[in-house]
């Protein structure tokens, strides 16, 4: 169980870029996520299943869904491209710094050992895959990226519903629209208050979401009390002008143990 929990550890500072302390030895960080490479089916009797072309298919690396893929709309890619220059600044003669943002990688599941729990088999707790990224064809469910400013304790993520997310016909399903919200808060929560539980979601829904448009999630560190971290939320079409979801959210922050039953 103590095992257990140093990988969950270490998976969420992957993924946050946080440099989670386990203890005695402050373990360094590096890639758990190597059962989601392109070939990986998440099958422990691996069908051998390509997601995507590479010249070299034997890659050791898991597949980072938060990268552009032929499924990103015009205006996606658009948005993608500016923050992704807002990560970078240039410097007075020449070269580069990291800037205020970061794009978040993100993967198909979180923790290589800890995914499931104790109610489920290791067959099946090799197969779990996070809710947001378990589509195989690319456009289809949820594309999104994930940009955080530090300084400034908030991130937007630029999203893109796809068909199989329809709720009213050719809108986007509120409990999808609530997926999204709900992986962007409690991504931001994480990213600075360490491993946090979603406690509440209060979400008001103002005006419908086209299928296959783009939007904007727009999330911001509103306090923190002790052990909880407080966000808000606001989902807007691609220019800001509409206003689509708003939300607030309460993440606890939980020792590890907590998902282990200890
Ligand atoms: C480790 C996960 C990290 C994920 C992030 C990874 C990084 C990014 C990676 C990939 C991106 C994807 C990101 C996905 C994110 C999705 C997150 C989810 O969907 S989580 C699933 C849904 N949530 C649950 O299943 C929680 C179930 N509830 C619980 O486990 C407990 O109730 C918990 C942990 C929330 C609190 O339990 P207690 O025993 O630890 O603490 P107590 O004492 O009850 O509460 C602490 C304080 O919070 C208040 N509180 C608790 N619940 C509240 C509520 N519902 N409303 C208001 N206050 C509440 C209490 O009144 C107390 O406040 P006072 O300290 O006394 O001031």
């Amino acid at each position: 169980m103590l095992r257990r929990g140093f990988q969950l550890v270490k998976g969420l500072g992957q993924i946050t870029g946080q440099k989670f302390s386990t203890g005695r030895n402050g373990i360094t960080i590096r890639p758990l996520l190597s059962t989601g490479t392109q070939w990986d089916t998440g099958s422990p009797f691996q069908t051998i299943r390509p997601l995507t072309m590479s010249p070299w298919p034997f890659s050791t690396q898991p597949r980072d869904y938060s990268l552009p893929n032929a499924s990103w709309s015009e205006e996606m890619k658009r948005l993608y491209d500016h923050y992704n220059a807002l990560c970078e600044v240039e410097v007075e003669g020449g070269g580069k710094r990291k800037g205020p943002w970061r794009r978040l990688p993100s993967y198909n599941r979180t923790i290589k050992y800890a995914t499931g729990g104790r109610c489920l088999s290791k067959v099946l707790q090799a197969k779990a895959r996070l809710f947001t990224r378990n589509i195989e064809e690319q456009g289809a469910g949820f594309e999104y990226v994930v940009f955080s400013n530090k300084q400034e304790k908030r991130c937007v993520c630029v999203f893109q519903a796809g068909h199989l997310l329809e709720g009213p016909p050719g809108h986007v399903h509120g409990g999808a629209i609530a997926t999204i919200i709900d992986s962007v808060t409690g991504t931001l929560a994480s990213y600075l208050s360490g491993p946090v539980m979603t406690a509440n979601l209060s979400i008001n829904y103002r005006s419908p979401i086209p299928l296959g448009s783009v939007v904007l999630v727009h999330s911001s560190l509103e306090r923190t009390e002790g052990r909880k971290t407080f966000v808000t939320c606001q989902v807007t079409s691609a220019d800001g002008s509409k206003l689509h979801t708003e939300a607030t959210g309460l993440f606890v922050s939980i020792n590890v143990g907590h998902l282990f039953g200890a």
